[in-house]
C-alpha cells in the first residue's frame, strides 16, 4: 500500500534553467554509493528532490528514513512523476516499487543527499558568496542587516531565512528556516543565475544536524548566542552547541563571533573576528543611546576605526546584532558608509515591530518565542516605560517541552500582566501546553497578574482592554507568521493585524 500523501505540502522550490544532466554511474561515484542496476548507469539525472510530490521529470528522488515515515512509502508517486532514479538506504532498496529503476544504496542517505544536489547542479555555492549565519536568536535580524548594508553597497543580494527567501527583490515563501540540502543547492544555482553574488543566509542547528548545508562553502560563518531551545530534537544543551559549533569547523573562510555569554568564547580560535557589548572584542560599542521610540544611536569601534550607527530597531541585542554584522560586512570590505546607511534604514517584519494606531499605549510585536528572547524582549521594553508591562504569551506544540515553564517564569518575573495563550499547538491539547507554562508563572517570584485565555484574538483584546495610557502590550510568539497550526491545520492568523484590529475596536 503507497503511504498517503500530506495534505499539507510546501511550494516546490525553484530550479534552476541551466542543468548539467549526470549519469547515475557518475552519481554513485561521486558519493561512493553502491548502485544496484549497473545496466542502467547511463540514465540522465538533471535534478535531485526529497519530497516525493516535488519531483519533476528527470529527478533523482532520495528517498530518506525519516522519523515519521520512510521517503520510500512515496516512491510510486515520484516514479509518476517522474523520478529517474533513487537514493535510498537498504530497507527503501528492497521496495517492490522500486524494482525498475536505478537505486544508489547509502546507509545513511541524508549525509550525500547534498553532495549529490551540489553535483548535479554545478556547485552553486562556489558561484555566489555566501554570509551564513547561527545562533538561537538574532539570525534573522542579522542577516537582514547583512543583506541590508549589502545592497545599500551595490551587491547583487539573496536571503534565506525563517520570514522567506528572496531572490533581489523577488519574495518567496519559506517552509523550513534552512531549506533542505537539494532545494537549498537549487536555490543557491537558481540566484547565480540571475545574477546574485552575495546571500544571507540562517543555518539552523536541525540544517547543521541534518545534513541540509552539506557540500556549501561559506565565505562568512557567524554566531550570534546560544540558549535553551530545541531541546526536543538535542539531547543536552552541550549538544545543541557543538552542532551549532560545525559552522565553524573549517566550512566558512572567516569566522565571526559574538563572545557575549558563555558559548561564543568557546568557538573562538587564532584568526576568529570577535565582538561583545559587555567586554573586550575585535568589535565593541559604546555611547548606546535609546530614543522614545527605541531607536538606538551607538558607535561601533573596530580595527579600522569607529562607525556612527543609527539603528531604528529596539532593544539591547540588537545592539549586538548589529556588531555581529557590521563585523561580517567590514571583514568582507564593506564600506564603513553603507555599513552606516544600511544599517539606518533596516527593517525586519515581527522582530520588536511597533504598531501604531495613535492610540495612548506602545503595542509591541515580537518573534520572541525562547525564554532568554522574552525575558531581553520584555526587560527592553520595561527600560522604556514607567506605566506596566503586558504580555500576550503561548508556546508551540511538537516542539521542546523543557522550555515551556521557563517561558511562564521569565514572563511572570517581568510583565505586570502576563496573558497565557495558544501559539500553533499543532498536535498537541493546548490547554497542556498553557498548564506548562501556568506552572513554571506560578511557581516563581510574579511581578503581577496571571491570566490565562487559550483562545489568541481574545489574548489579544484582552491585553488591549485592560492597556492604561502609557503601559506597553507586548504580543509575543508569532512575529511575522500568518498562520496558527492547530490539529495539523494552518487557520490565518496575524499577530499585527489582529493587534491592530483590537486597538481599532477599543478606540483607543
Ligand atoms: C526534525 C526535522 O527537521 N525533521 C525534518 C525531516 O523529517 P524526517 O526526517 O522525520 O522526515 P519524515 O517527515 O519522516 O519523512 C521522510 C521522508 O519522506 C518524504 N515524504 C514525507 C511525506 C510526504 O508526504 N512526502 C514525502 O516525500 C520526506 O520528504 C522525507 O524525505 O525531514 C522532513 C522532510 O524535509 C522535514 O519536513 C522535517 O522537518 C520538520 C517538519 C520540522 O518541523 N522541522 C523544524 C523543526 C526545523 O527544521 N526547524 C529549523 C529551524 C528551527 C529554528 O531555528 O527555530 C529549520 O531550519 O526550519
Ligand atoms: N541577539 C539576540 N539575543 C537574544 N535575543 C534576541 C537577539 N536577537 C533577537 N532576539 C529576540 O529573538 C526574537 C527572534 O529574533 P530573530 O528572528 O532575529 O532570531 P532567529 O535566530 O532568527 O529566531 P528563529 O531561529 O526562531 O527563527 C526577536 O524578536 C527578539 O525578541
Amino acid at each position: 500500500m503507497p503511504a498517503k500523501l500530506e495534505g499539507k505540502v510546501a511550494t516546490a522550490p525553484p530550479r534552476p534553467n541551466a542543468i548539467r544532466p549526470a549519469s547515475v554511474a557518475a552519481l554513485a561515484a561521486v558519493a561512493d554509493v553502491h548502485l544496484t542496476r549497473p545496466a542502467h548507469a547511463d540514465v540522465q539525472v538533471t535534478g535531485v528532490t526529497l519530497r516525493a510530490q516535488h519531483v519533476v521529470p528527470g529527478d533523482l528522488y532520495a528517498a530518506l528514513p525519516g522519523a515519521r515515515v520512510h521517503g520510500a512509502d512515496f516512491a510510486e508517486t515520484a516514479i509518476a512523476n517522474g523520478a529517474v532514479a533513487v537514493l535510498t538506504d537498504e530497507a527503501g532498496a528492497a521496495r517492490e516499487a522500486l524494482k525498475d529503476v536505478p537505486v544508489l544504496i547509502h546507509p545513511r542517505p541524508r549525509e550525500v543527499v547534498g553532495l549529490l544536489a551540489a553535483h548535479v547542479y554545478g556547485r552553486p555555492s562556489t558561484k555566489i558568496r555566501l554570509w551564513g549565519v547561527t545562533g538561537t536568536s538574532g539570525k534573522t535580524t542579522t542577516t537582514y542587516m547583512i543583506e541590508s548594508v549589502l545592497k545599500a553597497a551595490g551587491r547583487k543580494t539573496g536571503l534565506i531565512g525563517t520570514v522567506g527567501t528572496r531572490i533581489g527583490d523577488e519574495q518567496l515563501d519559506s517552509s523550513h528556516t534552512t531549506p533542505e540540502a537539494p532545494d537549498l543547492q537549487a536555490l543557491f544555482a537558481v540566484m547565480a543565475e540571475r545574477g546574485i553574488t552575495d546571500v544571507a543566509m540562517e543555518v539552523s542547528s536541525h540544517a547543521l544536524e541534518l545534513g541540509r548545508v552539506a557540500a556549501t562553502e561559506f565565505e562568512i560563518g557567524a554566531f550570534t548566542n546560544l540558549s535553551q531551545d530545541h531541546l526536543d530534537f538535542h539531547a543536552s544543551m552541550e549538544e545543541y552547541f557543538e552542532v551549532k559549533a560545525q559552522l565553524f569547523d573549517g566550512r566558512a573562510r572567516k569566522e565571526v563571533v559574538c563572545v557575549d555569554g558563555e558559548w561564543g568564547p568557546r568557538l573562538v580560535k587564532d584568526g576568529t573576528i570577535t565582538v561583545s557589548t559587555t567586554g573586550p572584542a575585535t568589535w565593541t560599542a559604546s555611547g548606546v543611546e535609546v530614543s522614545p521610540t527605541g531607536e538606538q544611536t551607538f558607535t561601533a569601534h573596530g580595527p579600522d576605526g569607529d562607525v556612527e550607527i543609527h539603528l531604528p530597531l529596539a532593544g539591547s541585542f540588537n545592539v549586538a546584532n548589529a556588531l555581529l554584522a557590521i563585523a561580517c560586512l567590514h571583514a568582507e570590505g564593506i564600506s564603513a558608509e553603507a555599513v552606516a546607511e544600511g544599517l539606518r534604514t533596516v527593517q525586519v517584519p515581527g522582530r520588536m515591530q511597533r504598531v501604531d494606531e495613535g492610540q495612548d499605549f506602545t503595542a509591541v510585536v515580537d518573534y520572541s518565542h525562547k525564554p532568554a528572547a522574552v525575558a531581553l524582549a520584555l526587560d527592553a521594553v520595561r527600560a522604556k516605560t514607567d506605566g506596566r508591562v503586558i504580555i500576550v504569551l503561548g508556546c508551540g506544540g511538537d516542539r521542546d517541552r523543557a522550555k515551556r515553564p521557563l517561558m511562564g517564569e521569565a514572563a511572570a518575573q517581568r510583565a505586570d500582566v502576563l496573558i497565557i495563550t495558544d501559539d500553533n499547538p499543532r498536535s498537541e491539547d493546548a490547554s497542556s501546553i498553557r498548564a506548562a507554562m501556568l506552572e513554571g508563572a506560578l511557581a516563581t517570584v510574579n511581578r503581577g497578574e496571571v491570566l490565562e485565555i487559550g483562545d489568541r484574538k481574545l489574548a489579544i483584546e484582552k491585553a488591549v482592554e485592560l492597556a492604561h495610557p502609557g503601559d506597553v502590550v507586548v504580543v509575543a510568539g508569532k512575529g511575522h507568521e500568518t498562520g496558527q497550526e492547530i490539529a495539523g491545520v494552518i487557520h490565518p492568523f496575524s499577530d499585527v493585524e489582529t493587534l491592530t484590529a483590537a486597538i481599532r475596536k477599543a478606540h483607543r
